[in-house]
């Protein structure tokens, strides 16, 4: 696939730096601009969120990290750049005069996209010598999470140029849609504005205050939109009569007097008080680093559970992520399956306070999936991975038998070793330990049992040569340890 290795981002605000932060945490080594005399720090912070949320959202293999640097002109940013993301703020002329700066300094293959929310790209590029390479990439704020960029063309853009950065951007576990005819704010912020629009009404007219108006969407239609968007929402919607039905019931309504659409609101001083005051009310209590972090850990939720959409394969962004992941898997160096006389390494984490439960500590079910994502991790090695799963086989655990033994506790660097104990290969049989890495203190073991199968047969079959010849060599460098005294351990025996 087309992989970046070098990108730049000229701006580093909201969106330049969340740009830059899904870049870096790609493996591509970035470069920033921006006279902000507060850049670095800003970053930095944005940095931390998106590290944080990766660490929650995926045990694939993320690539190591590409490095970040500040660059003290845009011309010193862009050399060598293979993709120039520009995030000035919403000006055309600024936006028109960089874009040329960017021109002129990169590398006349380097792609340009702009984050622009709005402008049109035939306008942006007028002033540009090369044109043929730009185009807007809108994004979604957190770009590091959000997976969405439209993707649209001026007059003078080439098409292969959308393609490409269609490809480019499948390589940071980004969707690139690419949007037929340029109109100002493309499709998204033409659908949020004029719902922004009635939204400020209704607060102007006192129908309802901020906290009213989130909490309608958030109860409702936003819990829908996360997963099928408006017309799909409103096929079901319309029964078994289906989509004509639905809009022979509701269409006439559109000519009622429900909204006030085309009317801008008046962004008056007591119209602009009024709403930040009771902003203030809803989330002032909480920093804008907070509130960040609570929509960060929400979002890798809602994608966690997409992930498991559709009987497993995965759903909107759930697939996307899925996709991403196994592109993860894919790339990533593979794990060496050195059959030496000692337990396994298998994974290594640090626990996310999405793992931590009302005890205070890391709840039950995240010591399973620790042993869960080790066994993975053990498949892989093995020569266990996507295409061998694809192909129809792969291996099911049938029985494990998990102790708790002391606790994790948020921000612990963990992980695990496995044992193979003597085992045909058709059957695996490991035990498994959880140690906290500051003492390697045992936290917990895990008896594990699992049973290689024919998926599209349903029935247990000897695996592949190929995967045995890795796996046999494992289970014979084992026969030679001791037997972990908890082996075959019963449930409440005494230790
Ligand atoms: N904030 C949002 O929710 C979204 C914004 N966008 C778009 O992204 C772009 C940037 O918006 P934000 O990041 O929100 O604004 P921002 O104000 O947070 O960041 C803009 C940054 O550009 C820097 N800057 C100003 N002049 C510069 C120059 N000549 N060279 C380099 N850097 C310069 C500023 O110091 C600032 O850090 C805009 O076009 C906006 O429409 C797109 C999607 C979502
Ligand atoms: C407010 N905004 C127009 C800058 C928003 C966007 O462009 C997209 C988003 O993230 O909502």
């Amino acid at each position: 696939m087309a992989r970046i290795s070098k990108a730049a981002c000229i701006g580093g605000g909201v969106i330049g730096g969340a740009w830059a932060a899904r870049f870096v945490l790609a493996g591509i080594d970035t470069k920033i601009f921006d006279p902000h005399p507060e850049a670095q720090r800003l970053i930095s912070e944005v940095m931390a969120n998106a590290e944080r949320a990766y660490k929650m959202l995926t045990r694939a293999p993320l690539p190591v990290k590409g490095t970040l640097n500040f660059s003290e002109s845009l011309e010193e940013a862009v050399r060598g750049a293979e993709w120039i993301q520009e995030s000035v703020p919403e000006r055309l002329d600024l936006k028109r005069s960089v874009l040329a700066q960017i021109d002129i300094a990169a590398d006349p293959k380097a792609l340009i996209g702009s984050s622009t929310s709005g402008l049109i790209p035939t306008d942006l590029q007028r002033d540009m010598k090369h044109p043929e390479r730009m185009f807007v990439a809108h994004p979604y704020n957190p770009v590091y999470l959000l997976p969405l960029v439209e993707l649209v063309g001026g007059e003078k853009t080439a098409r292969a140029v959308l393609e490409d950065a269609k490809a480019k951007l499948a390589t940071v576990g980004m969707t690139g849609l690419i949007i037929n005819k340029e109109i100002d704010a493309f499709v998204g912020d033409r659908l949020l504005e004029a719902f922004w629009r009635e939204a400020l009404w209704l607060i102007k007219d006192d129908i309802c205050d901020t906290e009213t108006l989130d909490n309608v969407i958030r109860y409702s239609f936003g819990l829908r939109w996360a997963q099928m968007g408006l017309f799909e929402t409103y096929r079901i919607a319309g029964g078994e009569a289906g989509m004509r039905d639905f809009l022979s019931k509701y269409g006439p309504s559109l000519s009622w007097p429900w909204t006030k659409l085309t009317d801008v609101v008046d962004f008056d001083d007591a119209l602009v008080e009024k709403i930040a005051v009771q902003s203030d009310a809803q989330s002032g209590q909480r920093g804008i680093r907070e509130l960040e972090r609570i929509r960060d850990q929400n979002l890798v939720g809602i994608m966690q559970a997409l992930k498991a959409g559709d009987e497993g394969r995965g759903w909107g962004a759930g697939r996307l992520l899925s996709d991403y992941e196994a592109h993860l898997w894919k790339t990533a160096p593979k794990p060496q399956a050195n059959p030496a006389k000692e337990p396994l390494k298998l994974l290594e984490l640090r626990v996310p306070s999405a793992w931590i439960d009302y005890n205070g500590h890391m709840t039950e079910y995240r010591y399973t999936q620790c042993f869960a994502d080790a066994s993975d991790a053990l498949l892989q090695m093995v020569g266990v991975d996507a295409d061998y799963v694809k192909a129809g086989h792969s291996y099911y655990t049938v029985e494990s038998h998990v102790r708790l033994l002391a606790e994790a506790k948020l921000g612990d660097a963990l992980y695990v070793k496995a044992q193979l104990l003597p085992s045909d290969g058709k059957k695996i049989h490991s035990f498994m330990g959880l140690y906290r890495a500051s003492d390697d203190t045992l936290l917990s073991t895990c008896e594990h049992l699992m049973l290689h199968v024919s998926s599209k047969e349903s029935r247990s079959v000897p695996p592949l040569p190929a995967v045995m010849m890795k796996l046999k060599p494992l289970i014979e460098a084992h026969a030679v340890l001791p037997a972990p005294d908890a082996v075959g351990r019963s449930v409440g025996q005494r230790k």
